[in-house]
């Protein structure tokens, strides 16, 4: 047998990630553009936390480079871990409630406000996390 293995790394990549929530309740999703693993996939806006930044350093940046806007203050809600077949991701939610700005799409995603989501497929790491949010 070859050393060599198709499996993901073992070691988790961390990810920012922002759950916009207006004052009804309402939540942003994004869908994931052509390209990508899990193309037309809907998730809440992030990306990978880049060396030497903090994670809520690169949610700041993720969010202004996506949508535009500035996150004036965030919430870390909870963290969870799920292995794809292309990546091991340690995902690390925040809820933010203050923002400067309008959300543009900056990166050629399609974005929306959701109060009960019905956009699909999901992300299958954030599925969990939409009935959370709700309770
Ligand atoms: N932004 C975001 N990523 C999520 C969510 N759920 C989830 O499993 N992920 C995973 O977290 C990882 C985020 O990586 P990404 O590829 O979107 O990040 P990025 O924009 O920094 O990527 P790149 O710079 O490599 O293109 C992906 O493996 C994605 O599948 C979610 O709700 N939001």
């Amino acid at each position: 047998m070859s050393g060599a293995q198709a499996s993901a790394p073992a070691r988790p990549v961390d990810v920012a990630v922002g759950i916009l929530m207006k004052p009804n309740g309402d939540v942003l999703l994004g869908q994931r553009p052509a390209g990508k693993p899990y193309a037309g996939y809907w998730e809440f806006p992030g990306g990978k936390v880049d060396p030497g930044e903090t994670i809520l350093e690169a949610l700041k940046r993720e969010f202004m480079e996506e949508l535009g806007i500035e996150v004036l203050s965030a919430d870390e809600w909870c963290g969870v871990e799920h292995v794809y077949e292309h990546a091991h991701v340690r995902l690390h939610f925040f809820i933010s409630r203050e923002w400067r700005g309008e959300p543009q799409s900056l990166e050629n995603q399609a974005f929306a406000w959701q109060g009960v989501v019905s956009v699909e497929p999901l992300l299958p790491a954030t599925i969990p996390l939409l009935e959370w949010i709700h309770r």
